[in-house]
């Protein structure tokens, strides 16, 4: 479980970090979005101590990073998959890593499985793709076996394979009780990884809500028809006695706002206009984000 509680961080004049309070709850994928200099990073840093925020706190199973006994043990953390020294093997900078905070050698060799670089676990880590790296990284987040994960733009630069691995991976991780924090700017990506999701602009909290919710909340719902006879739908949707807000769309079909299927099927159905098509339609996660942001000044001024 994270707590980030009132946390706050200025740079000079900049204010990255806005009194933001949300928190990460262990068993579900918690996607952590904003635009480009929205706060993820700065955020990021400070749950993890390594920034001092300005005002606020963030916690770690209750407590700040600073004061875990097993950091290690406690959080796994990938930030930045090229802060590794290019000279050591897979193997060897993890060794390292899990010697340094007191772990065996047998997390090793099991994260190096977990993450499919068992087979160049000796080659020299500069050779590595963007990938390998990647995978490197979140070995090593892995290593402790830590019930609470936090990932920045993991899958950055990914091939869809990759992104595809990370996917399944953070799901399985959270699929076993722990909390993942994973901060993306994909959205399409986001919508199939997270359950829940923490938005931010310019710093401050936009929105805490499931992805399902966030969807309903802030995208729309369309119902698209099409008959075989479109004039007498037409005059059906925007005739005098409609009350039904209609938009001719691509293909002869129009999309109706405002109304259930099952009314608009009855309606069609009482007026003979045969229809062949009627589905719904709901918008993706990144409609909803950019109908969202839209109304935000914060993120009006982040993408001015
Ligand atoms: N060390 C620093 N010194 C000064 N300003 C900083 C520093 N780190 C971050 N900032 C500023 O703080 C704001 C938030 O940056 P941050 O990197 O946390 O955003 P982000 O949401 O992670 O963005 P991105 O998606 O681009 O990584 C930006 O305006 C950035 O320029």
């Amino acid at each position: 479980m994270i707590e980030v509680q009132g946390l706050s961080k200025s740079y000079g004049q900049t204010l990255a970090v806005d009194d933001l309070s949300f928190g990460v709850r262990p068993g579900v994928v918690t996607g952590f979005l904003g635009p480009n200099g929205a706060g993820k990073t700065t955020s990021m840093r400070m749950i993890l101590g390594l920034d001092r925020p300005t005002a606020g706190r963030a916690l770690i199973g209750g407590r700040p990073y600073v004061e875990l006994a097993d950091p290690l043990r406690q959080v796994g953390a990938l930030l930045d998959a090229h802060a590794v020294h290019g000279g050591r093997t897979a193997r060897g900078h993890l060794r390292w890593l899990a010697h340094s905070n007191g772990l065996p050698d047998s997390r090793v060799d099991a994260v190096l499985d977990q993450v499919g670089l068992a087979e160049v676990a000796r080659k020299r880590i500069k050779g590595f793709s963007l990938g390998m790296r990647q995978r490197l990284g979140v070995a090593g987040a892995l290593l402790g076996d830590p019930p609470v994960l936090l990932l920045d733009e993991p899958v950055n630069g990914l091939d869809p394979e990759g992104i595809r691995w990370i996917r399944t991976l953070l799901r399985g991780l959270a699929a076993e009780g722990r909390a993942v924090l994973v901060s993306s700017h994909l959205m399409t990506e986001m919508a199939l990884t997270a359950d829940h999701l923490v938005v931010i602009g310019r710093g401050r909290l936009l929105a805490d809500a499931s992805t399902a919710e966030f969807i309903d909340r802030h995208g729309r719902t369309r119902v698209r028809v099409r008959a075989v006879d479109p004039d007498k739908l037409s005059a059906l949707l925007r005739g005098p006695g409609s009350d039904l807000t209609a938009e001719p769309a691509e293909g002869g079909a129009w999309e109706v706002t405002g109304a259930e299927p099952e009314r608009i099927a009855a309606l069609a159905a009482a007026n003979g206009v045969v229809l062949y098509e009627i589905a719904v339609q709901r918008d993706s996660l990144e409609e909803a984000f950019m109908r969202m942001t839209a109304d935000s000044v914060e993120y009006r001024a982040v993408a001015a």
